[in-house]
Protein backbone atom coordinates (compact mmCIF):
# COMPACT_ATOMS: atom_id res chain seq x y z
CA UNK A 1 0.00 0.00 0.00
CA UNK A 2 1.10 3.76 -0.46
CA UNK A 3 0.09 5.88 1.76
CA UNK A 4 -0.09 9.60 0.29
CA UNK A 5 1.06 12.34 2.20
CA UNK A 6 0.14 14.73 -0.12
CA UNK A 7 -1.39 18.04 0.27
CA UNK A 8 -3.80 20.01 -1.70
CA UNK A 9 -4.80 23.21 0.03
CA UNK A 10 -7.24 24.45 -2.91
CA UNK A 11 -9.54 21.39 -1.54
CA UNK A 12 -9.66 22.75 2.32
CA UNK A 13 -13.15 23.42 3.49
CA UNK A 14 -13.98 22.38 -0.92
CA UNK A 15 -17.73 20.48 -0.56
CA UNK A 16 -16.95 17.05 -1.99
CA UNK A 17 -19.86 14.34 -2.59
CA UNK A 18 -18.53 10.99 -3.02
CA UNK A 19 -21.00 8.10 -4.18
CA UNK A 20 -20.66 4.85 -2.15
CA UNK A 21 -18.72 6.31 0.27
CA UNK A 22 -19.62 3.55 2.61
CA UNK A 23 -17.10 0.87 2.17
CA UNK A 24 -14.01 -0.30 -0.16
CA UNK A 25 -12.30 2.30 -2.49
CA UNK A 26 -14.99 4.99 -1.48
CA UNK A 27 -14.18 5.33 2.07
CA UNK A 28 -10.85 5.28 1.51
CA UNK A 29 -11.36 8.33 -0.56
CA UNK A 30 -14.16 10.17 2.11
CA UNK A 31 -11.01 9.60 4.66
CA UNK A 32 -8.69 10.78 2.23
CA UNK A 33 -10.32 14.16 1.31
CA UNK A 34 -11.31 14.70 4.79
CA UNK A 35 -7.50 14.89 5.58
CA UNK A 36 -7.68 17.65 3.04
CA UNK A 37 -9.56 19.97 5.10
CA UNK A 38 -13.00 19.25 2.67
CA UNK A 39 -16.41 19.71 3.71
CA UNK A 40 -17.22 16.30 2.65
CA UNK A 41 -20.27 14.43 1.96
CA UNK A 42 -21.39 10.68 0.86
CA UNK A 43 -24.31 8.92 -0.95
CA UNK A 44 -24.31 5.09 -0.24
CA UNK A 45 -27.15 2.30 -0.06
CA UNK A 46 -25.51 0.52 2.94
CA UNK A 47 -26.80 2.17 6.01
CA UNK A 48 -24.85 0.94 9.19
CA UNK A 49 -21.84 0.90 7.85
CA UNK A 50 -21.78 4.28 6.13
CA UNK A 51 -23.16 5.33 9.49
CA UNK A 52 -20.28 4.47 11.49
CA UNK A 53 -17.60 5.69 9.21
CA UNK A 54 -19.19 9.11 9.38
CA UNK A 55 -19.04 9.05 13.15
CA UNK A 56 -15.42 7.68 12.86
CA UNK A 57 -14.34 10.40 10.63
CA UNK A 58 -16.08 13.33 11.98
CA UNK A 59 -14.25 13.19 14.95
CA UNK A 60 -11.31 13.99 13.45
CA UNK A 61 -12.60 16.23 10.77
CA UNK A 62 -12.57 20.40 10.86
CA UNK A 63 -16.30 19.40 9.40
CA UNK A 64 -18.85 16.88 10.29
CA UNK A 65 -18.50 14.38 7.83
CA UNK A 66 -22.29 13.57 6.10
CA UNK A 67 -23.78 10.53 5.10
CA UNK A 68 -26.98 10.28 2.54
CA UNK A 69 -28.77 7.35 2.47
CA UNK A 70 -30.02 6.50 -0.74
CA UNK A 71 -30.18 4.26 -3.65
CA UNK A 72 -28.43 6.14 -6.93
CA UNK A 73 -30.34 3.61 -9.26
CA UNK A 74 -33.59 5.99 -8.90
CA UNK A 75 -33.54 9.17 -10.91
CA UNK A 76 -35.95 11.13 -7.88
CA UNK A 77 -34.24 10.19 -4.88
CA UNK A 78 -30.57 11.00 -7.16
CA UNK A 79 -31.84 14.70 -7.21
CA UNK A 80 -33.56 15.08 -3.95
CA UNK A 81 -30.38 13.63 -2.57
CA UNK A 82 -27.82 16.19 -4.26
CA UNK A 83 -29.90 18.93 -3.43
CA UNK A 84 -29.90 17.93 -0.24
CA UNK A 85 -26.22 18.02 -0.31
CA UNK A 86 -26.23 21.32 -1.95
CA UNK A 87 -28.77 23.16 0.73
CA UNK A 88 -26.46 21.72 3.86
CA UNK A 89 -22.93 22.14 2.62
CA UNK A 90 -23.22 24.83 -0.68
CA UNK A 91 -22.44 24.08 -4.26
CA UNK A 92 -20.87 20.64 -4.95
CA UNK A 93 -17.16 21.53 -6.56
CA UNK A 94 -15.64 17.73 -6.32
CA UNK A 95 -18.17 15.17 -7.24
CA UNK A 96 -16.46 11.54 -7.18
CA UNK A 97 -19.24 9.22 -9.11
CA UNK A 98 -17.19 5.60 -7.14
CA UNK A 99 -20.45 3.44 -6.49
CA UNK A 100 -20.63 0.60 -8.63
CA UNK A 101 -22.00 -3.32 -8.54
CA UNK A 102 -19.13 -5.79 -9.95
CA UNK A 103 -21.38 -8.50 -10.22
CA UNK A 104 -20.79 -11.76 -12.53
CA UNK A 105 -23.44 -13.46 -14.32
CA UNK A 106 -24.10 -15.78 -17.28
CA UNK A 107 -24.76 -14.70 -20.32
CA UNK A 108 -27.47 -16.97 -21.14
CA UNK A 109 -29.07 -16.87 -18.26
CA UNK A 110 -29.22 -13.17 -18.37
CA UNK A 111 -32.87 -11.17 -18.19
CA UNK A 112 -33.43 -7.87 -19.87
CA UNK A 113 -34.51 -7.06 -16.09
CA UNK A 114 -30.95 -7.63 -14.66
CA UNK A 115 -29.22 -6.11 -17.49
CA UNK A 116 -31.50 -2.99 -16.79
CA UNK A 117 -30.65 -3.25 -13.50
CA UNK A 118 -26.81 -3.45 -13.85
CA UNK A 119 -26.38 -0.41 -16.01
CA UNK A 120 -28.39 1.42 -13.59
CA UNK A 121 -25.97 1.37 -10.85
CA UNK A 122 -22.90 1.16 -13.22
CA UNK A 123 -23.14 3.71 -15.79
CA UNK A 124 -26.77 5.48 -15.70
CA UNK A 125 -26.87 6.86 -12.29
CA UNK A 126 -22.99 8.37 -13.09
CA UNK A 127 -25.29 10.74 -15.55
CA UNK A 128 -27.80 11.51 -13.58
CA UNK A 129 -25.42 12.43 -10.48
CA UNK A 130 -23.51 14.59 -12.53
CA UNK A 131 -26.45 16.57 -14.17
CA UNK A 132 -28.04 16.97 -10.66
CA UNK A 133 -24.38 18.29 -9.54
CA UNK A 134 -23.53 20.38 -12.81
CA UNK A 135 -25.83 23.49 -12.58
CA UNK A 136 -24.41 24.36 -8.93
CA UNK A 137 -20.78 23.43 -9.76
CA UNK A 138 -21.44 25.70 -12.63
CA UNK A 139 -22.84 29.22 -10.62
CA UNK A 140 -19.82 28.37 -8.43
CA UNK A 141 -17.24 28.99 -10.89
CA UNK A 142 -16.20 25.18 -12.14
CA UNK A 143 -15.09 22.19 -10.33
CA UNK A 144 -14.23 18.70 -10.96
CA UNK A 145 -15.89 15.52 -11.48
CA UNK A 146 -13.86 12.10 -11.33
CA UNK A 147 -15.71 8.69 -12.91
CA UNK A 148 -14.43 5.59 -11.51
CA UNK A 149 -14.26 3.02 -14.75
CA UNK A 150 -11.81 -0.10 -14.29
CA UNK A 151 -9.36 -2.05 -16.60
CA UNK A 152 -11.80 -5.07 -16.58
CA UNK A 153 -13.73 -4.04 -20.04
CA UNK A 154 -10.32 -4.59 -21.58
CA UNK A 155 -9.50 -7.69 -20.11
CA UNK A 156 -11.99 -9.66 -22.02
CA UNK A 157 -14.03 -10.38 -18.98
CA UNK A 158 -16.54 -13.95 -19.49
CA UNK A 159 -18.82 -13.40 -16.90
CA UNK A 160 -18.64 -9.36 -16.65
CA UNK A 161 -20.41 -8.39 -19.52
CA UNK A 162 -22.91 -5.73 -18.05
CA UNK A 163 -20.39 -4.49 -15.86
CA UNK A 164 -17.52 -4.21 -18.30
CA UNK A 165 -20.14 -2.76 -21.18
CA UNK A 166 -21.06 -0.02 -18.47
CA UNK A 167 -17.21 0.48 -17.38
CA UNK A 168 -16.21 0.92 -20.74
CA UNK A 169 -19.54 3.67 -21.28
CA UNK A 170 -18.23 5.67 -18.29
CA UNK A 171 -15.08 6.56 -20.24
CA UNK A 172 -17.40 7.59 -23.28
CA UNK A 173 -19.56 9.40 -20.68
CA UNK A 174 -16.46 11.19 -19.16
CA UNK A 175 -15.58 12.43 -22.76
CA UNK A 176 -18.65 14.09 -23.38
CA UNK A 177 -19.09 15.01 -20.07
CA UNK A 178 -15.90 17.09 -20.77
CA UNK A 179 -16.43 18.85 -23.23
CA UNK A 180 -19.95 19.87 -22.43
CA UNK A 181 -18.51 20.93 -19.35
CA UNK A 182 -15.24 22.62 -20.31
CA UNK A 183 -16.55 26.34 -21.17
CA UNK A 184 -17.60 26.25 -17.78
CA UNK A 185 -14.91 25.41 -16.30
CA UNK A 186 -15.92 21.73 -15.40
CA UNK A 187 -12.82 18.90 -15.98
CA UNK A 188 -14.10 15.48 -16.17
CA UNK A 189 -11.93 12.53 -15.90
CA UNK A 190 -11.87 8.84 -15.29
CA UNK A 191 -9.64 6.75 -12.79
CA UNK A 192 -9.23 2.95 -13.74
CA UNK A 193 -8.32 0.80 -11.50
CA UNK A 194 -6.68 -2.88 -12.06
CA UNK A 195 -7.41 -5.44 -9.07
CA UNK A 196 -7.54 -3.57 -5.37
CA UNK A 197 -7.65 -6.25 -2.74
CA UNK A 198 -11.08 -4.65 -0.51
CA UNK A 199 -12.53 -6.78 2.38
CA UNK A 200 -15.66 -7.59 -0.02
CA UNK A 201 -13.59 -8.18 -3.11
CA UNK A 202 -12.24 -10.83 -0.87
CA UNK A 203 -15.12 -12.10 0.44
CA UNK A 204 -17.09 -11.91 -2.86
CA UNK A 205 -14.30 -12.89 -5.26
CA UNK A 206 -10.80 -13.26 -5.13
CA UNK A 207 -8.38 -15.90 -3.78
CA UNK A 208 -4.72 -16.09 -2.75
CA UNK A 209 -4.43 -17.68 -5.97
CA UNK A 210 -6.27 -14.91 -7.73
CA UNK A 211 -4.16 -12.27 -6.12
CA UNK A 212 -0.98 -14.11 -7.00
CA UNK A 213 -1.58 -14.50 -10.33
CA UNK A 214 -2.99 -10.71 -10.76
CA UNK A 215 0.74 -9.60 -8.59
CA UNK A 216 2.74 -11.70 -11.86
CA UNK A 217 0.90 -9.67 -14.81
CA UNK A 218 1.86 -6.27 -13.10
CA UNK A 219 4.98 -4.22 -13.04
CA UNK A 220 4.50 -3.74 -9.52
CA UNK A 221 4.71 -6.40 -7.32
CA UNK A 222 2.39 -5.17 -4.64
CA UNK A 223 -1.18 -5.89 -3.49
CA UNK A 224 -3.35 -2.83 -4.45
CA UNK A 225 -4.89 -1.29 -1.48
CA UNK A 226 -8.03 1.46 -1.45
CA UNK A 227 -5.57 3.93 -0.09
CA UNK A 228 -3.78 3.85 -3.59
CA UNK A 229 -6.93 5.33 -5.55
CA UNK A 230 -7.03 8.41 -3.07
CA UNK A 231 -3.72 10.11 -4.08
CA UNK A 232 -4.94 10.00 -8.13
CA UNK A 233 -8.02 11.11 -7.35
CA UNK A 234 -7.07 14.15 -4.95
CA UNK A 235 -4.86 15.02 -7.46
CA UNK A 236 -7.78 14.91 -10.88
CA UNK A 237 -9.49 17.34 -8.24
CA UNK A 238 -7.32 19.70 -7.19
CA UNK A 239 -6.19 22.71 -9.23
CA UNK A 240 -2.52 20.53 -9.50
CA UNK A 241 -5.07 19.32 -12.42
CA UNK A 242 -6.43 22.33 -13.55
CA UNK A 243 -5.75 21.94 -17.25
CA UNK A 244 -6.02 18.09 -17.32
CA UNK A 245 -9.90 17.63 -18.73
CA UNK A 246 -11.19 14.47 -20.89
CA UNK A 247 -8.36 11.46 -19.79
CA UNK A 248 -8.47 8.35 -18.23
CA UNK A 249 -5.56 7.24 -15.04
CA UNK A 250 -5.04 3.69 -15.11
CA UNK A 251 -4.36 2.99 -11.21
CA UNK A 252 -3.42 -1.40 -11.99
CA UNK A 253 0.57 -1.31 -10.77
CA UNK A 254 1.47 -1.64 -14.60
CA UNK A 255 -0.57 -4.28 -16.55
CA UNK A 256 -1.73 -1.84 -19.15
N1 LIG B 1 -12.01 -3.10 -6.14
C1 LIG B 1 -11.49 -3.26 -7.36
O1 LIG B 1 -10.65 -4.13 -7.59
C2 LIG B 1 -11.91 -2.37 -8.51
C3 LIG B 1 -11.32 -2.60 -9.75
C4 LIG B 1 -11.69 -1.79 -10.82
C5 LIG B 1 -12.61 -0.79 -10.66
N2 LIG B 1 -13.17 -0.57 -9.43
C6 LIG B 1 -14.16 0.50 -9.31
O2 LIG B 1 -13.83 1.33 -8.21
C7 LIG B 1 -15.02 1.77 -7.55
C8 LIG B 1 -15.02 1.33 -6.10
O3 LIG B 1 -14.78 -0.07 -6.04
P1 LIG B 1 -15.05 -0.90 -4.72
O4 LIG B 1 -14.42 -2.23 -4.96
O5 LIG B 1 -14.70 -0.12 -3.50
O6 LIG B 1 -16.65 -1.09 -4.84
P2 LIG B 1 -17.67 -1.71 -3.78
O7 LIG B 1 -18.61 -2.53 -4.57
O8 LIG B 1 -16.98 -2.39 -2.66
O9 LIG B 1 -18.30 -0.39 -3.21
C9 LIG B 1 -19.21 0.35 -3.93
C10 LIG B 1 -20.07 1.15 -2.94
O10 LIG B 1 -21.23 1.54 -3.66
C11 LIG B 1 -22.36 1.33 -2.84
N3 LIG B 1 -23.54 1.09 -3.67
C12 LIG B 1 -23.81 -0.03 -4.42
N4 LIG B 1 -25.01 0.08 -4.99
C13 LIG B 1 -25.53 1.29 -4.62
C14 LIG B 1 -26.74 1.97 -4.90
N5 LIG B 1 -27.69 1.42 -5.67
N6 LIG B 1 -26.95 3.18 -4.35
C15 LIG B 1 -26.01 3.75 -3.55
N7 LIG B 1 -24.83 3.14 -3.25
C16 LIG B 1 -24.59 1.92 -3.78
C17 LIG B 1 -22.01 0.10 -2.01
O11 LIG B 1 -22.81 0.00 -0.84
C18 LIG B 1 -20.53 0.32 -1.73
O12 LIG B 1 -20.34 1.05 -0.52
C19 LIG B 1 -16.18 1.18 -8.35
O13 LIG B 1 -16.61 2.10 -9.32
C20 LIG B 1 -15.55 -0.02 -9.03
O14 LIG B 1 -16.24 -0.40 -10.20
C21 LIG B 1 -12.84 -1.35 -8.36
Amino acid sequence: MTETQANFPDLKDRTVLITGGGSGIGAALVEGFVQQGAKVAFIDIAEEPSKALAARLSAQSAHPVAFYHADLRDVGTVKSTVAAVESDLGAIRVLVNNAAWDDRHEIDTTTEEYWDNNQAINLKQVFFVSQAAAPGMRAAGGGAIINFSSIVFKMNPPHLSAYATAKAGVIGLTKSLAGRFGPENIRVNAVLPGMVVTERQMERWLTEESIAKTIERQCLKHVLKAADLVGPTLFLASNSAGSITAQSIIVDGGIF
